[in-house]
């Protein structure tokens, strides 16, 4: 069976956790993905942990924000771990995106462009005008004329997305939830097959599957029901 295009964040709190939950989900998915918590507790050695004997792609989440020479030299500095993806903040602006696709011109870099935790009423408060999808659209713009060649949204922005920067550029979204499923703290959520109906490339999914007693048998379930849609 082809693996399902799902990144399961393993946002766990010990690295045994983590690469037992790598290993359960690896025959369903093609993507595992390592965010602040493991990276900043256990620091490179984790990507070889969850990578395995599998050769899973490993896409770093570290959502590197700062100025231009110092994310060149965070993106260096990551860039031998070889992760198939690695995120920045769109926010960082074009010359900081530039700096990082420059670093680690092996793995591809994604922007972050609107966190799917905040919701339309945030945006004001941080000082971004317009509705979620004009701002995630301007900041796609200026990210992919910088060099990232791929992009994070929310499921809501991906059509809007798609149609700003072509279909060159691979759409990675977060805020993924099953019918049913409790939001938690994300704010602009939409069912896996929404999601890759609107023209996501890579699904990131993280609790549905790992707050599971079985998260095997809950990526296996996602799989299953994507490919039934895609089908259809
Ligand atoms: O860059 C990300 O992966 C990311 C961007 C974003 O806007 N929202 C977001 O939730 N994420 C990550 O996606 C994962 C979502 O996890 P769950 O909410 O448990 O499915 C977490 O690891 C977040 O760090």
């Amino acid at each position: 069976m082809t693996p399902a295009p799902i990144a399961v964040a393993l946002d766990a709190p010990d690295l045994e956790t983590a690469a037992r939950w790598a290993g359960l989900v690896t025959p369903h998915v093609t993507t595992v993905k390592v965010g602040l918590e493991l990276y900043l507790r256990y620091g490179p050695d984790v990507i070889a942990s969850v990578r395995g004997a599998s050769g899973v792609r490993v896409f770093l989440d570290l959502k590197l924000h700062d100025i231009p020479n110092t994310v060149a030299g965070a993106a260096g500095a990551v860039a031998r771990l070889r992760p198939s993806i690695l995120t920045v903040h769109a926010a960082g602006g074009p010359a900081m995106i530039r700096a990082a696709v420059e670093a680690a011109p092996h793995t591809q870099i994604a922007a972050v462009t609107v966190l799917t935790s905040l919701a339309e009423e945030d945006l004001e408060r941080i000082g971004l005008a317009g509705p979620a999808s004009d701002a995630v659209r301007r900041l796609a713009a200026l990210s992919v004329a910088a060099g990232a060649t791929a992009l994070v949204c929310s499921p809501h922005e991906l059509r809007a997305v798609r149609a700003e920067v072509g279909d060159d550029i691979t759409l990675i979204t977060p805020g993924v939830r099953p019918a049913g499923a409790a939001t938690q703290d994300q704010a602009r959520v939409a069912t896996p097959e929404r999601a890759l109906a609107d023209g996501a490339d890579l699904l990131v999914i993280g609790r549905p599957i790992t707050g599971s007693p079985d998260p095997g048998a809950a990526a296996a379930a996602i799989a299953a029901s994507l490919r039934r849609t895609s089908h259809a």
